[in-house]
């Protein structure tokens, strides 16, 4: 999917919610435990009942790929199984020396070899250029680069000073050089809020991936303030405050009424730009 599409789809579904397919057995309501595909059948559910107040899913490919065969499957046919007019996540925090990362993005965006074909994968960015290059070899795919990630633990590197900025910021502005913002996004966490004025002077017209909001109490309203642009610019992830709103068997009622929460949330916003 393209920019001008994406960005279509925000318009009309009045709507940047990202919904993460983090889909967990030991999470999920018991009654379907007992069905062939557990995993696809929940998620197949979520996404009939959520469709409509989200412009993306973000599938967490550590949920599957924990579960060996058995979980690729489940991988498969949530992939196929997604809304085309749905922008396509694969959450793989991928990326390795040259050969190793080609291999990777065949994985995700080869169809003819892999049976899927995101229209994005998550990228780590530590290893450079040649290991994030071979992602960007697919016409119409997007690299989705770590920036400022929203754990603890982004203090660590991200935040560390090199000369006058932080590492994040040397990692955004370099990556700027190497693909075009028709092709590059950035990883911020919502609960990096103070931080998207950094990160928009270095990726200005770059669209954001933001997870935090929900389970990780990152704040929609700063991320909006201080990420937002012209073309909205960003879309918001949420995952468990939306997929395990209840487990029960009202699983997919409450999923699709905490969708269309936020969704409403993001519609006043959008009033200011659309
Ligand atoms: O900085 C990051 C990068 C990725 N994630 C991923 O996003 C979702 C968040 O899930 P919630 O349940 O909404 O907290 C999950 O897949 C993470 O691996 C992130 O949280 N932060």
């Amino acid at each position: 999917m393209d920019r001008k599409a994406l960005v279509n789809q925000i318009r009309s579904k009045k709507s940047f919610l990202c919904i993460g397919l983090d889909t967990d057995l030991n999470k999920i309501p018991k009654h379907l435990l007992e069905l062939n595909d557990p995993v696809f059948e929940f998620n197949k559910r979520i996404i009939d009942a959520t469709k409509e107040f989200c412009v993306s899913y973000k599938i967490n490919t550590a949920f599957y790929e924990s579960r060996g065969v058995k979980g690729w499957e489940s991988l498969v046919k949530t992939w196929k199984y997604l809304p085309k007019d749905c922008f396509s996540i694969a959450d793989a925090k991928r990326g390795d020396i040259g050969n190793t990362s080609e291999m990777y993005a065949s994985a995700f965006f080869n169809e003819a070899s892999s049976q899927m074909s995101f229209d994005s994968i998550t990228v780590a960015p530590y290893m450079g250029e040649d290991s994030v290059k071979p992602f960007l070899k697919f016409d119409g795919k997007w690299v989705i680069l770590l920036a400022l990630t929203s754990n603890e633990g982004s203090k660590d590197f991200q935040n560390l000073k090199v000369g006058s900025d932080m590492l994040f910021e040397k990692v955004v502005c370099k990556a700027n050089e190497w693909a075009s913002d028709e092709q590059l996004m950035f990883v911020v966490g919502a609960t990096r809020g103070e931080a998207f004025l950094n990160i928009r002077k270095q990726a200005p017209t770059n669209f954001l991936l933001v997870p935090g909001v929900g389970a990780q109490g990152g704040s929609l309203e700063d991320v909006c303030k201080y990420g937002m642009i012209r073309d909205c610019g960003l879309l918001v992830n949420s995952s468990r405050a939306i997929i395990y709103a209840s487990s029960g068997l009202d699983f997919a009622e409450a999923a699709a009424a905490e969708a269309q929460k936020v969704q409403k949330q993001m519609e006043n916003v959008l009033q200011a730009i659309f």
